[in-house]
């Protein structure tokens, strides 16, 4: 069941929120959707949940129209969380499901495992707004997958999370990924796409910069980044030719490389001057890849 987008373009006015996208999201897979603030992520997801109607391009799932029709296969975590306040989490979750298909029995069940699952059984009775703000998330990631849908797409699932909420997200994200579920999610924090991506792609202005598997771009990239922990002053490698950054450490240096070949004389440069603990030849991180396609960091 792989997505397919094929020159989409979402126009607002003359304003154009995206622009002739084209991309492959295969199936029982986690892809990335990264890009700035306003880059078009939002947009995009809804056109594929034909929330909003592209202006132009084809929108398709395993080869046939994807939509309003298919939302009991789909599963959605808003950016904006869109759950009744006033609504018991119970009553309001088993509507949601019911209406995507699923009987109340099951979706009762396929609750209380979520609910224990995320330890907190006891909100079932609980109106959402009694619950915390990272709380209600949990609830509305549960929204979202309690039908089981093939397709999960999740706008910012990470944040407002703490770090222990955060690690229970991307367990469950990883499981629903292995029991067959591909998902798709943006997110404006590097290191979970790293973590969790296979594929990804990197939206400026509406057009994918970088698309394509992690693996692939890094090795693509061609700059690569050496870690020096040394006893040493090591300022002096900062004017090695083909050295594109440097950032002192409190004992030694990370530096940024044109290429590999640029390693093997920082080595060079580095012997016979003192004691090297370590040297690290590292690839590129997505956060490197971000600010050279992007020209701005999230950090
Ligand atoms: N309904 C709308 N009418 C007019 N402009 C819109 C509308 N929806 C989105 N836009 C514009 O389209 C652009 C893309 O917005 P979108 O919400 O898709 O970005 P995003 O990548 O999801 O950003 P963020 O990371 O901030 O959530 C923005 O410039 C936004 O102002």
């Amino acid at each position: 069941m792989t997505l397919r987008l094929h020159n989409v373009t979402k126009k607002f006015g003359s304003f154009t929120a995206v622009d002739h996208l084209s991309l492959e999201i295969p199936e029982k897979q986690i892809f990335g959707f990264l890009g700035a603030n306003g880059a078009g992520k939002t947009t995009t997801f809804r056109m594929i949940l034909g929330l909003l109607d592209q202006t132009g391009g084809t929108i398709t799932w395993n080869d046939g129209d994807i939509g309003y029709d298919q939302s009991h296969l789909i599963g959605y975590l808003p950016e904006e969380r869109g759950l009744y306040p006033k609504l018991k989490v119970q009553d309001q979750l088993v509507y949601l499901a019911k209406l995507r298909g699923m009987p109340k029995s099951a979706s009762i069940k396929e609750l209380e495992y979520w609910l224990d699952r995320f330890k907190v059984p006891d909100y079932r009775n609980k109106k959402v707004e009694e619950l915390s703000k990272g709380n209600q998330q949990k609830i509305q990631f549960i929204s979202a997958v309690l039908h089981k849908p093939n397709l999960l797409i999740l706008d910012e699932p990470f944040s407002g999370l703490d770090p222990v909420n955060v690690e229970m997200l991307k367990e469950a994200v990883v499981d629903l990924k292995e029991s067959g579920t591909s998902i798709v999610f943006s997110s404006h924090r590097m290191e979970h796409v790293e973590e969790l991506c296979e594929h990804l792609c990197i939206l400026h202005h509406g057009t994918p910069v970088v698309h394509g598997q992690l693996k692939e771009i890094k090795r693509s990239f061609g700059k690569k980044n050496i870690r020096v922990h040394a006893d040493f002053d090591t300022r002096y490698l900062e004017s090695v030719s083909g050295v594109t950054k440097y950032r002192p450490l409190t004992e030694g240096c990370e530096l940024q490389i044109k290429n590999e070949e640029v390693s093997q004389e920082i080595f060079r440069e580095l012997s016979g001057k003192g004691f090297v603990r370590t040297f690290n030849l590292e690839e590129p991180t997505l956060n490197d890849i971000f600010i050279e396609k992007v020209g701005a960091s999230y950090e």
